[in-house]
């Protein structure tokens, strides 16, 4: 778990992260979101002992970065996956981080393996894709096995392949009862991949919880129909007190009603349906709804909406 309380980073005149608390559960993967410069890279670094907090602390499973007993047994990070000897190969790279870090070489085969690069592990890394550095770089944070991982920005510049791997991974680990937190700007990404969100902007907390919560309260949900006899269903969803907004195609937009109500209405009058669809917000309608005035630099457009 990670905790964190009052958390305030100040760079000069800068107010990175403004008393921000959070909790980061076990056992789930968790998106942290905010517009540019919001704070979550400073947030990690404190998180990983590299930024002292100005005020404010936050702890993994209880104690600082600082106070734990065998840190890189207790949490691991994807920063920057650049971070590599480019003329080292991926498991000289790895035998290098283990011995550095006083982990068993053993690790190195073990995280290879688990990260899908055994065959290359002899190669070069600094000729490998980001998709491979990506993999590297998780396979470096998991040597210690900690139960807290981190990773800022994780599929930024991959294909949908190596998204959809990266997914699948942090899912993995989150079900064997790992922390996970990730960071990133996809958010129709985040929103498949993580169960719960923690969402700032300028420094502060402006959301937590879980992803469909989060989305559902954001956002409207709407009910989509389509029927030949769309004047007489919406009339009978209007006189019920629904909201009713017709298409151009001549479909119906049903809000105030679930899909269940439409259907019933639609029963009750005789009307024939050809489509009942529930429309879900998206994560992106509701990051914009929340973080709309916490983005550092707007264009005019989006400032005067
Ligand atoms: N070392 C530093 N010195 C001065 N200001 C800093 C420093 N690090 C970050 N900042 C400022 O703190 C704020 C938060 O930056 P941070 O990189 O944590 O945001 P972010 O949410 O990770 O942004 P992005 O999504 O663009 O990576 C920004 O205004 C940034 O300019």
């Amino acid at each position: 778990m990670i905790e964190a309380i009052g958390l305030t980073k100040r760079y000069g005149s800068t107010v990175a992260v403004d008393n921000l608390s959070f909790t980061v559960r076990s056992g789930r993967v968790t998106g942290f979101l905010g517009p540019n410069g919001a704070g979550k890279s400073t947030t990690m670094r404190m998180i990983l002992g590299l930024d002292r907090p100005t005020a404010g602390s936050v702890l993994i499973d209880g104690k600082p970065y600082q106070e734990l007993r065998h840190p890189l047994r207790t949490v691991g990070a994807l920063l920057d996956a650049k971070w590599v000897h480019p003329n080292r190969s991926a498991r000289n790279h790895l035998r290098w981080m283990a011995a550095a870090s006083g982990l068993p070489a053993g690790r190195v085969d073990e995280v290879l393996d688990q990260v899908g690069l055994t065959s290359v592990a002899n190669k070069r890394a600094g000729g490998f894709s980001l998709g491979m550095s990506q993999r590297l770089g998780i396979a470096g944070a998991l040597l210690g096995d900690p139960k807290v991982l981190l990773f800022d920005e994780p599929v930024n510049g991959l294909d949908p392949e190596g998204i959809l791997w990266i997914r699948r991974f942090m899912q993995d680990l989150a079900k064997q009862g790992r922390t996970v937190l990730v960071s990133s700007h996809l958010l129709s990404e985040m929103a498949l991949t993580a169960e719960d969100l923690v969402v700032i902007g300028r420094g502060r907390l402006i959301s937590q919880g879980s992803t469909a919560d989060l989305i559902g309260g954001a956002t409207q949900n709407t009910v989509l129909v389509r029927t030949p006899q769309a004047q007489h269903l919406g009339n009978a969803l209007a006189h019920k007190g629904f909201q009713v907004e017709s298409k151009p195609d001549g479909s119906l937009v049903v809000s105030g009603a679930s899909s269940d109500q439409v259907g019933d209405v639609a029963a009750s009058c005789g009307v024939v349906l050809h489509e009942l669809s529930p429309q879900r917000g998206s994560l992106e309608e509701a990051f914009m709804q929340l973080t709309g005035d916490s983005v550092e630099y707007q264009s005019s457009e989006v400032a005067a909406r």
